[in-house]
């Protein structure tokens, strides 16, 4: 029996592995962690992430071929393949810190793996890094092998959150990159095989190291500078009057172009395209090419000035101060002494509460190392129902899509509201003209503005 074994038990390591493990009944797969609370969430009946049809699946096959365990050691000994999919954030202290992939956690998983291994492994990159790191952890491993062999592949994952198990079941690609070597082409038709049970073959790419490692980054950069294109559209179209939806929906009817990800947003979020944009960056700079490193830079400025511009536009409209007001969701408002109320149907009060009291990149470090009873933010209030976050507010903004949002009484929420009321909709989620109709002031990123916005500038 195949037996594999993957170090991080987070948003990559658990579902990538629990499907791996439904799909292949016959390979044994274990995920180990340092975090004693995670690996205890896997084991029970609250996953320590959501993800839809994520329990299902991983109920279908725990305790048969899919374990999670902290016996970090004895399991990777065991295992034939060993998959790494431990944290990769931005370095904040030392050479190149604010750009570059921390890779401590990285590094001292190989480590451990050359301390224990007894037998030949395939040491699989899951997580997201710099191009050449594998280099580096070859290494690491050959150091003092022992007369072990270890391969070293490169398969980066693409699943986004939300749609993890969907990605995952139906992925566009699989990227497996290896040396060009017999042993390097054995490793990757071995990891092919295991994948091979459900992505059919046309799907499964194989490269070389270095374009299966640069493919991840690229991917994410190529992403997110569509979002940044359109997001940049969206401050034109707010000046002229054009609306970014109209303007969104007939460039993406050029099939060069394509319709997804040109939705017009606050700006993108999530855990990876920031951390691994500057890392390409760095790795631009670090090659001697600073007009390509700038040019990428520049998606990351773009994104800053449409998170700013939305701030300055809840400012603006409210007299030009927010100081004692109660608005819904925006973090950045804090900073100008809003009263913040805050709703999320997923996400828990002292998740919220950690996640304000983190410092800039902090927040990507394995959950144990992150503060466990952060001071309140004391402006910062978290409530379990959308009318209540809205109760006796001057404004509300909407910076996450769920569906929820757009089914919402208006009516009930307006009568609640203090008067001017006003509604930021950062992800163009609600009907703005249902919404005026009802006497609600509405902003909509790159729509035609209200008149009451018209003449507040787009920036501080
Ligand atoms: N989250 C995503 O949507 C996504 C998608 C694609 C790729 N990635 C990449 O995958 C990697 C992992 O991301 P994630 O979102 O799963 O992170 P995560 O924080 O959810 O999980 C990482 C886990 O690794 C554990 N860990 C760290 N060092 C360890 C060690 N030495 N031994 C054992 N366990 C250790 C941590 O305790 C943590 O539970 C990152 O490189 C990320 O960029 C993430
Ligand atoms: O048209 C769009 C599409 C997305 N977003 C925003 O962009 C961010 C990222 O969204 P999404 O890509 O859906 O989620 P992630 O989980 O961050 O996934 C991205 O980052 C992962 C980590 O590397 C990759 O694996 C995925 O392929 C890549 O989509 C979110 O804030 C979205 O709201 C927009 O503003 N407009």
């Amino acid at each position: 029996m195949v037996k594999i074994c993957c170090i991080g038990a987070g948003y990559v390591g658990g579902p990538t592995m629990a499907v791996i493990a439904i799909k292949c009944p016959a390979i044994e797969v274990v995920v180990v962690d340092i975090s004693k609370p995670r690996i205890d969430a896997w084991n029970s009946d609250t996953l320590p992430i959501y993800e839809p049809g994520l329990d299902d699946v991983v109920k279908a096959c725990r305790g048969k071929n899919l374990f999670f365990s902290t016996d970090v050691e004895k399991h990777v000994a065991e295992a034939d393949i060993i998959f790494v999919s431990v944290n990769t954030p931005t370095k904040t202290r030392g050479l190149g810190a604010g750009k570059a992939a921390d890779l401590t956690y990285w590094e001292s998983a190989a480590r451990m793996i050359a301390d224990v291994s007894k037998s030949d492994k395939i040491v699989v990159e899951k997580s997201t890094v710099p191009v050449k790191t594998a280099e580096a952890i070859e290494k690491i491993l050959t150091h003092n092998s022992k007369g072990i062999n270890y391969q070293i592949l490169s398969n980066p994952e693409f699943l986004a959150e939300g749609t993890a198990i969907e990605d995952l079941f139906k992925p566009d690609r699989v990227l497996i990159g290896g040396r060009e070597t017999p042993g390097g082409q054995k490793a990757v038709q071995a990891l092919k095989e295991v994948y091979a049970h459900w992505v059919p073959e046309e799907n499964i790419i194989t490269t070389n190291l270095w374009s299966a490692e640069l493919s991840k980054l690229a991917a994410n950069a190529f992403l997110a500078q569509r979002i940044s294109s359109v997001n940049a559209m969206s401050a034109l179209c707010e000046a002229t009057g054009a609306n970014v939806s109209e303007v969104s929906y007939a460039i993406g009817k050029d099939s060069r172009i394509g319709p997804k990800f040109l939705n017009a947003s606050v700006g993108f979020g999530g855990s990876c395209f920031q951390k691994d944009i500057l890392n390409l960056v760095y790795i631009c700079e670090c090659n001697g090419l600073p007009e390509v490193a700038n040019y990428w830079k520049q998606v990351i400025k773009i994104n800053d000035y449409q998170k700013s511009r939305f701030v300055n536009r809840v400012v603006s409209s409210m007299f030009n101060t927010v100081s004692g007001k109660k608005i819904d969701v925006c973090k950045g408002l804090v900073g100008d002494k809003a009263q913040v109320s805050i709703y999320d149907p997923q996400v828990t009060e002292d998740q919220i509460q950690r996640d304000l009291a983190m410092n800039k990149f902090d927040w990507d470090h394995p959950m144990h190392l992150q503060p466990t009873s952060p001071t309140a933010v004391k402006q910062v209030s978290v409530v379990w129902d959308a009318y209540e976050a809205a109760k006796g507010a001057h404004g509300v903004c909407i910076l996450t899509e769920w569906d929820e949002f757009k089914k919402l009484d208006y009516q009930k929420i307006f009568d609640n509201m203090q008067k001017p009321a006003f509604v930021f909709d950062g992800r163009n989620v609600v009907d703005a003209e249902k919404l005026r109709e009802i006497g609600f002031i509405v902003y909509s990123i790159g729509k035609p503005l209200d008149g009451w916005l018209k003449d507040m500038p787009a920036v501080a």
